[in-house]
């Protein structure tokens, strides 16, 4: 993702004399950076998620620096005529992937959301958890340089839902940006570099996370090649990164980012050995970021 998507002066209504949804909104998200977005129910995040995603316009002010981008709606159509694996095929040479390509993501994404065995069943056959991984797997496939997920681990399993969670980091430690809406507080916590709350009609950054725990962290200690500089997409995924002997950093990752990092360290050329892998659990206010 080369530019930050941006939001200026933002404002949506549904009716010309209708109420205002949104209004006054600023915002920009940078390549590179995962947004969560809170609020109360019906104060207008997916109201948000949907003009960020780009399939819902302004009523006024303008959005600009649109990347390539995917998006998990609250609600996915799953009544629809196709296979899942059909309909994945379909949406991923939308997103400008070859037909073979397309089949090649499906799969490996049905795969790692643990939706393999259903590739072939109709959509409108789907369990809502099915479907939703279907839902999950279709952004996903093109790694999208801005990925927008309204309540998307809602419905599925837990093995699904650590794999969304990896999905995230991965796209965030390749450049790309990630904006979330979850019921969860404890999603991904401790990886957002902002977060944002929606309340009477417009954004409020909120500066330092008050009530959502930072969540449990992985501290990695590697040893690099002689000389070796330490990759710069393990940079960027470590949320602290310290040099504590030449050649040796210490490096802290939210837990739901400790996988990421870890192949990074152990694919750079040449690779990096990884000395020792601790979970911390958070001690308490003084220890969130
Ligand atoms: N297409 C529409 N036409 C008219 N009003 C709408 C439309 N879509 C949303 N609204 C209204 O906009 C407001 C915000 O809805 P939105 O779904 O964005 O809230 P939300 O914060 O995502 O809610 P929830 O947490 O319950 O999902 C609500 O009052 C809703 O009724």
């Amino acid at each position: 993702m080369q530019r930050e998507l941006r939001l200026d002066n933002v404002g949506r209504r549904h009716s010309l004399r209708g109420p205002w949804v949104l209004r006054g909104v600023d915002l920009a998200v940078a390549p590179g950076t995962l947004v969560r977005v809170e609020g109360a129910n019906g104060t207008g995040k997916s109201t948000l998620l949907r003009l960020i995603a780009g399939i819902d316009a302004p009523t006024e002010g303008r959005v600009t620096g649109r990347p390539r981008t995917a998006y998990v709606p609250e609600r996915f159509p799953s009544a629809l005529p196709f296979t899942a694996l059909a309909y994945l095929i379909r949406l991923g040479t939308v997103h400008g992937l070859s037909r073979r390509q397309a089949a090649g993501a499906a799969g490996q994404w049905l795969e790692r959301l643990g939706a393999a065995g259903y590739a072939r069943t109709p959509m409108a056959r789907l369990s809502k958890g099915s479907s939703q991984k279907v839902a999950v797997a279709q952004a996903l496939l093109g790694e999208p340089e801005l990925l927008v997920l309204d309540e998307a681990w809602t419905g599925l399993d837990a093995g699904a839902r650590a794999e969304l969670e990896r999905a995230v980091a991965e796209r965030t430690a390749a450049g790309g940006a990630v904006v979330f809406v979850d019921h969860d507080p404890g999603r991904l916590a401790g990886a957002p570099d902002a977060t944002y709350t929606v309340r009477d009609g417009t954004l409020h950054r909120r500066e330092r996370p008050a009530t959502a725990p930072a969540g449990p962290r992985v501290t990695v200690r590697v040893q690099g090649p002689p000389g070796g500089r330490l990759p710069a997409d393990a940079h960027r995924i470590a949320a602290l990164a310290e040099e504590t002997a030449p050649g040796t950093h210490l490096l802290t990752v939210p837990a739901s980012h400790s996988d990421v990092l870890l192949r990074t360290l152990l694919t750079a050329r040449p690779p990096w050995h990884v000395v020792s892998v601790a979970t911390e659990e958070p001690h308490g206010p003084e220890d969130r970021r």
